[in-house]
């Protein structure tokens, strides 16, 4: 797939595409708190724009570990006026939530996009995103995020990612919900150990081979803090380094809170990459 479909937008795929995070919240595991208003959400999200980011990606309830769950309302409260105020000036945004209400009011609002960690398995959810034109990424999380790191466990965590990955792809398409508008995410961090995400992460050839564009989520992650020993605020050079590895296997597009970071690394990757194509 060479393009996705968002709304009225048509994403080119070419070259990798930064989501930039917008999280709207107080407790975000990385950045709750920081944009605990919605003018300083919507400055911040500008601020990713101007520095590269191709998607914002504007969340109102944190998917951590134990995080408490947020009323739809509340939510609602949270991410409208950001997306309104950013979708407003021609930002491509996407609304990072798991609740059909949130998705209808975010999309409503100007998101042309919903990026669902549940993949749209919420009562309503795929309805919702069917009867919209927005793009969606399916997610694939074991559990939910506040037991989800109790106990991971499967098979083969690459293989039941695929399977679980296809299974929601199918369900996508009889809802008449078309693949160009579809993403595919592994969920680093959601219900793995480390091991699982070091796998995930090192196969991720293996969810491109689905033939849709893969999104990796690794900026910040517990993971990463594992590996160097980096607490969650200096993890920013690992993170870039772990999205390179997946750009490496074909992700197409990367969640990070350090746009401008990314950024720099994508023009290096790209000009390797397409001197190399004898571009
Ligand atoms: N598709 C996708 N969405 C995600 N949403 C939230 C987080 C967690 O990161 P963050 O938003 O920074 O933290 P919190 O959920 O605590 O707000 N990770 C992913 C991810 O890996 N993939």
């Amino acid at each position: 797939m060479s393009f996705l479909r968002a709304g009225p937008h048509c994403l080119s795929l070419a070259r990798p595409l930064i989501m930039g995070i917008v999280n709207v919240t107080p407790d975000s595991f990385s950045d709750g708190g920081r944009l605990d208003d919605a003018q300083a959400a919507i400055r911040h999200g500008f601020k990713l724009q101007e520095e590269g980011a191709d998607i914002l990606d504007v969340g109102g309830e944190s998917t951590r570990p134990g995080a408490a769950a947020v009323p739809a309302d509340e939510e609602i409260r949270r991410v409208l006026p950001v997306i309104e105020a950013l979708a407003g000036r021609g930002c491509v945004v996407s609304v990072d939530t798991m609740k059909p209400a949130v998705m209808r009011a975010a999309l409503g609002a100007g998101a042309v996009m919903v990026n669902d960690v549940m993949a749209l398995r919420a009562s309503g959810a795929l309805e919702t995103v069917a009867a919209s034109d927005a793009a969606v990424c399916l997610m694939h999380m074991q559990g939910e995020p506040q037991r989800m790191q109790q106990a991971p466990c499967y098979t083969d965590v690459v293989e039941d990612v695929k399977r679980f990955l296809q299974e929601r792809i199918a369900a996508c398409e009889a809802a008449g919900i078309s693949r160009e508008r579809l993403v595919i995410d592994p969920g680093f961090g959601f219900g793995k150990t480390l091991e699982h995400n070091l796998a995930l992460l090192r196969h991720l050839n293996r969810l491109v081979e689905l033939g849709l564009p893969v999104l990796a989520g690794l900026s910040r992650k517990f993971m990463l803090g594992t590996l160097t020993g980096r607490d969650v605020g200096a993890r920013e050079f690992a993170g870039v380094a772990a999205h390179l590895a997946a750009v490496a296997r074909g992700a197409r597009l990367l969640r990070v809170h350090n746009v401008a970071a990314m950024r720099d690394a994508l023009v290096i990757w790209n000009a390797v990459e397409e001197q190399q194509d004898g571009t």
